[in-house]
């Protein structure tokens, strides 16, 4: 895949050389100081507002080591560059992932579970849960998906696994499948596809509860778990049952849609799981004709709704047909590789690196904040 090259989002311009400068008359408690406010002003492409969340800073052997809650995957080399540059410094500078950790009791092997919701149905949860999962993985995260749409499980098409029933190599315990790099297993894969649809009452919650509790999932950075849309009991239920880590809100830019993503916001915070931002789908669409944006939806609307509940936008998604067909053909958009994906492989590798800094604001981080 080809990733876009250095400032290409942020019109061109050159990362901001702030006050942030390393000079050898500084300690090494003022030089990471520096290097601090110079991750918080990068102004680039993937990271439009900064690097912000739980970040440590050790300096060793003449050089630093800068632990981030998420991965940069391929990325490294053009930030320890652009960091450089805003600091003025030659001093050497790495990397290091460390996956933020839950503070609530949760499910074995996760370190933190993140739900994908939204008020209303068709807005695209399950479409932004495969693709976030795929660029999560592209990066380097131990991701798993939790497809617990009961009304309808859309993670076995999304991933290429339809009709794929689950095994178990204990009797008891189910094993998640493998695509992509991201682990899964979906109501669907346990549930007969032809009988999903009518088992809406207690049978479904069994086996839904069933799915959550009975999955070997091995050690994961972060599950993504696709809620049911919609905000009644059941989804009540699971929010409280799954003890999620924070909540991302998918809606459209159309009214009907961010009312019930309200609905979606206040559900979740009424079980106090943080919202860790708004996603909104279908945002505009790029005629291939004419080359006109048009806002079939609307326009604005999920700002308006982030800015009211105080959450932040984390992305605004284009409405494009090759994300259905990557959808309906088992493979996510964002790994595609043509060109023609290149802008949404983007869009997606940065709400994944926002999601991960906005996770690792709500919970404790293993790592000690210098
Ligand atoms: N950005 C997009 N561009 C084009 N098509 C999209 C986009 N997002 C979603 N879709 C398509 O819209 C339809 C609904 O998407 P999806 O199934 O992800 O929604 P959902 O909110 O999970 O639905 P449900 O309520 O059934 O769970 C699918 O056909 C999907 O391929």
């Amino acid at each position: 895949m080809k990733f876009p090259k250095l400032f290409s989002k942020s019109s061109d311009k050159p990362p901001r050389v702030g006050d942030a400068k390393l000079t050898k008359s500084l300690t090494i408690n003022e030089q990471k100081q520096a290097l601090r406010q110079a991750l918080k002003q990068i102004c680039h492409g993937y990271f439009p507002n900064g690097i912000y969340g739980q970040i440590g800073i050790d300096f060793n052997d003449g050089g630093f080591a800068i632990e981030l809650p998420f991965s940069l995957g391929k990325f490294a080399p053009e930030l320890v560059k652009i960091l450089q540059q805003q600091t003025q410094s030659s001093s050497p500078i790495t990397f290091i992932y460390v996956p933020t950790k839950s503070n609530k009791q949760n499910i074995p092997n996760i370190k933190s579970i993140v739900a994908v919701a939204s008020g209303k149905g068709g807005v695209g949860k399950s479409t932004v849960t495969a693709n976030l999962a795929a660029s999560l993985a592209e990066q380097g995260v131990k991701v798993g998906v939790l497809d617990a749409d009961i009304y309808g499980p859309s993670v076995p098409i999304m991933f290429g696994l339809a009709g794929e029933s689950i095994t178990s190599k204990d009797g008891k315990s189910m094993e998640p499948f493998e695509r992509f790099g991201v682990y899964l297993n979906s109501i669907g894969f346990v549930v007969p596809e032809d009988k999903a649809t009518i088992w809406r009452g207690p049978m479904a919650s069994r086996a839904l509860m069933q799915v959550i509790n009975e999955t070997n999932w091995p050690e994961l950075d972060i599950l993504l778990v696709d809620m049911p849309p919609g905000t009644g009991d059941i989804q009540l239920t699971m929010s409280e049952n799954i003890k999620c880590d924070g909540a991302l809100i998918v809606t459209t830019p159309q009214n009907v849609a961010l009312a019930d993503a309200e609905k979606g916001i206040n559900m979740f915070e009424k079980v106090n799981t943080p919202i860790l931002g708004l996603v909104e789908n279908m945002s505009q669409f790029i005629c291939d004709g004419c080359g006109k944006q048009h806002n079939l939806f609307g326009q604005g609307g999920g700002g308006r709704c982030a800015a009211k509940h105080k959450v932040p936008l984390l992305a605004q998604l284009p409405l494009i047909a090759g994300v259905r067909e990557s959808g309906d053909a088992g493979e996510p958009y964002a790994l595609n590789k043509p060109l023609v994906s290149e802008n949404i492989a983007m869009e997606y590798h940065q709400l994944a690196f926002s999601l991960m800094m906005q996770l690792s604001k709500q919970t404790v981080s293993v790592i000690a904040v210098s």
